[in-house]
């Protein structure tokens, strides 16, 4: 029976390595996939891993119908097993339920791949969708860490390294501290919840008596 799975975490924890992975075994095996991601840093109709390997993916748009999009396919002859959506969290709650129709009604197994939260700490609508629906919700293995060593849970937005609690849900970025550009970093929630960053933590412990500084959003 074909299934729906979401596999989840934060940002940098290997999804889009996993979804790379799994679309190399399911070829291997004489299985006939497509690719979608939305909004990958590589740029449009793309699917990157940080791991370096990239790959041809069909760009997910507002107007994109899964539905459609892949009868098409078939009436083309084109074989379709699975669907790789990498980025889902950035998909509607109707591509969602477009995804859910075709392993329901065309058995077609679709292995979504995203972040649930956003650096709010509210999830997504396409991962609120997925997690409303799918078989299974799966926890990527590999942990990705918070600075202070426990694992990350949450994803944080920043601005010249500090944590940032406004501004759009979606803004394209990278993990890792970039001068002057949003960036994010994932955090464990004690740490998020505090909005205590890497370089926020590292001032705090350079300065002499560590309560002198008036840090923007460090509450402790
Ligand atoms: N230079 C490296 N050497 C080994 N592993 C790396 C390297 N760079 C990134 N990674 C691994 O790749 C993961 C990020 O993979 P990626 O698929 O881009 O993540 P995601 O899609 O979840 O944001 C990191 O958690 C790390 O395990
Ligand atoms: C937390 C958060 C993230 N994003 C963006 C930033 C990246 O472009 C992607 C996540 O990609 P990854 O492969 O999982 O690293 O999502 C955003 O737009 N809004 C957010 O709040």
């Amino acid at each position: 029976m074909a299934e729906l799975v979401f596999f989840s975490g934060t940002m940098d924890c290997g999804k889009s390595t996993l979804a790379l992975q799994l679309d190399h075994n399911h070829t291997a095996r004489g299985r006939c996939g497509l690719i979608f991601s939305r909004n990958d840093r590589a740029g449009t109709d793309r699917l990157s891993s940080r791991l370096g390997l990239e790959v041809a993916a069909h760009e997910v748009r507002d107007d994109t119908d899964f539905w459609t999009f892949v009868v098409d396919e078939r009436m083309r002859g084109t074989t379709v097993d699975y669907l790789i959506c990498d980025e889902a969290q950035f998909y509607s709650t109707t591509q969602v339920e477009q995804l859910a129709r075709l392993v329901d009604e065309v058995e077609i197994d679709v292995y979504a791949f995203g972040i649930t939260a956003d650096f709010r700490t509210h999830l997504f609508p396409g991962s609120a969708r997925l997690i409303e629906l799918a078989d299974r919700v799966e926890v990527l293995q590999v942990q990705s860490l918070c600075w202070c060593g426990a694992r990350a849970t949450h994803n944080a937005r920043t601005i010249d390294g500090w944590m940032v609690v406004e501004g759009a849900q979606v803004v394209v970025g990278n993990t890792g501290e970039s001068a002057s550009e949003v960036a994010y970093e994932v955090l464990c929630r004690r740490h998020h919840m505090r909005r205590m960053t890497s370089a926020s933590a590292r001032l705090r412990s350079t300065t002499a008596d560590g309560l002198a500084l008036d840090l923007p959003g460090a509450a402790g």
